[in-house]
């Protein structure tokens, strides 16, 4: 799956993914006001508007990009009818040749990871019969438990072709709380890399491992090193746009073949009609919006990269 996604990254010159993260209040009145009309102001009628919301925008960035990254609290606060609009979503991205990377922040003891491993990327035995449950193609994972809560993942992305994105340097405000403290001189997220390199090299795909790493787009400088520590290891970057991530900010999470990082925006692009930059479009028209708002991200990365060269 790697190997794949780094195909639709040459072939759409978008090192970009475009969070999936659908709160009720980002979804416009004309499609909530339909999805109630049919299922009442219901937990259905909620995960009817933000599916079809999540649609309208896919159909109109999907040839731009290589990648979706559906954020499940999002879903999962409209309980069961939420779970299943991230399905639903998950099934429509492939149907559109998008690889979809579901931002599930799993990991647990091992039998317990096991099954969060077989839930999304694998696929569950029900007497004689095999199902797929989510079949998202990577999945985002929470180091903290140590290898008995990773090991079962890699072991499922060998079998079916798959891959994760470990976390080691979050993006948001305090994640240096315990990221950062220092463990013989060297702070965690260091340690927590080094592991996901080693993870990485012994899990190969043609160029990089599918054993990635997510590393926050406000933290340039700890990117820096980190991109150094892990020089296989594919980087998920959230945290451009909403969280103040810029494209000059991103410049070493690359390699220099140009590959290496991936950046995230959800907010920035799903909720882009919101923004006075792109207030000409209108809430009728939010879909445009977001996809003039993905134009513009390449073009802000692509012109930090080109500048750097
Ligand atoms: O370090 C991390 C890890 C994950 N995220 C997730 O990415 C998106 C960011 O949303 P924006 O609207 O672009 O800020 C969201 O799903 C987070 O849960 C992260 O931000 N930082």
């Amino acid at each position: 799956m790697i190997n794949k996604l780094i195909e639709k990254i040459q072939k759409t010159h978008a090192p970009i993914v475009v969070g999936l993260d659908p709160m009720l209040n980002y979804v416009p009145e004309h499609i909530q006001k339909r999805a109630f009309a049919e299922y009442g102001e219901t937990l259905e009628g909620a995960a009817e508007a933000i599916w079809q919301f999540n649609k309208e925008i896919v159909d109109a960035t999907y040839d731009l990009i290589p990648a979706v990254k559906p954020q499940v609290a999002m879903y999962e606060q409209f309980g069961i009818e939420g779970v299943k609009a991230f399905k639903k979503t998950v099934d429509y991205c492939h149907e559109k040749g998008l690889v979809v990377i579901g931002d599930v922040k799993r990991g647990d003891i091992g039998s317990t990871s096991e099954a969060y491993a077989v839930g999304h990327l694998g696929k569950v035995k029900v007497g004689s019969q095999q199902f797929a449950g989510f079949d998202e193609d990577f999945a985002t994972v929470n180091p903290y438990l140590g290898s008995d809560g990773i090991k079962p993942f890699i072991k499922v992305c060998k079998e079916e072709n798959k891959g994760l994105f470990i976390l080691v340097k979050t993006s948001n405000p305090s994640s240096g709380e315990f990221q950062d403290r220092l463990i013989d001189g060297r702070p965690l997220y260091e340690w927590v890399g080094e592991q996901v390199d080693a993870w990485g090299k012994e899990h190969m795909g043609d160029s990089y491992s599918y054993i990635g790493a997510v590393v926050g787009a406000t933290y340039p400088e700890q990117g820096k090193v980190l991109r150094k520590l892990m020089p296989k290891t594919f980087i998920l970057v959230p945290g451009y746009g909403a969280q103040g991530g810029r494209g000059k900010d991103l410049v070493h999470f690359f390699n220099e073949d140009g590959l290496g990082a991936i950046i995230n925006s959800s907010r920035g692009i799903i909720a882009a009609y919101k923004q006075e930059a792109y207030a000409q479009f209108g809430s009728q028209n939010f879909a445009e919006a977001s996809r003039q708002a993905v134009k513009d991200m390449i073009a802000d990365i692509d012109g930090a990269l080109q500048a750097a060269k």
